[in-house]
């Protein structure tokens, strides 16, 4: 079977992009929300992708995006994949994909065992699903927020879609987390900062190194 493939979002460095593709990572995420501390204006991250080689999935998130701005992500960066992170609903989740002829990954945010019934509205419209954790009471953002999800919620479970398992994953957890999902891919942004909104260089080598190795 192949090795596990590791997203690292939240990027806003050149060289924090540099240093998750040497150490392997499949996605690269940029994050165009501006409540977010991993905002990133359309010209920062068109410079970027120009540091991401051909192989290496550069995603770009977006939270209940119009399409006047989906425009002009799509004009100005090279973006290989679309997640949406907010209350996109099923319907918008089609439209957007047909819009921009992109893949679309489609974030759904689990608390409790009800929460894994919204997954399967979007099985026939997204190209992949985010099985994140759901954002706490009050949050400030919808995702990103280093929080975990109980993961035997999703124990054993097969979906018909490539999926990736995100929330609160860290170098020292995401073993067991793959273990105990069966997850193939792995998200991380918060996992992988000494701040908020700050990369390190090497917590992301030995996420990679970790995630990979389980
Ligand atoms: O990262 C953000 O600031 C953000 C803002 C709005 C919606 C989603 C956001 N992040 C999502 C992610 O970074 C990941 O896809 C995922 O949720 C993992 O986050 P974390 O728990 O921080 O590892």
């Amino acid at each position: 079977m192949d090795g596990i493939r590791v997203k690292i979002c939240g990027l806003t460095r050149p060289e924090h992009v540099r240093a998750a593709v040497a150490a392997g990572a499949g996605y690269l995420g940029f994050v165009f929300f501006p409540k977010s501390p991993r905002n990133l204006r359309i010209d920062a991250a068109a410079a970027l992708a120009l540091d991401v080689p051909p192989g290496v999935a550069k995603v770009a998130l977006v939270v209940d995006a119009d399409d006047a701005l989906l425009d002009e992500i799509t004009a100005h960066v090279p973006v290989d994949m679309l997640q949406l992170h907010g209350a996109e609903s099923p319907a918008r989740v089609a439209e957007i994909r047909a819009r921009y002829g992109l893949p679309v990954m489609k974030a759904v945010g689990i608390g409790e065992a009800a929460d894994l019934d919204k997954l399967d509205a979007y099985m026939p419209v997204a190209d992949q699903i985010l099985v994140d954790a759901k954002p706490p009471k009050g949050a400030d953002l919808p995702g990103g927020m280093g929080v975990p999800f109980d993961w035997r919620l999703i124990a054993g479970r097969h979906w018909g879609k490539p999926w990736m398992l995100a929330g609160g994953l860290t170098a020292q957890n995401v073993g067991l987390a793959v273990k105990l999902t069966g997850a193939r891919q792995v998200d991380v942004s918060s996992g992988v900062e000494c701040a908020p909104g700050e990369k390190d260089e090497g917590m992301i080598r030995d996420f990679i190194a970790a995630a990979q190795g389980s």
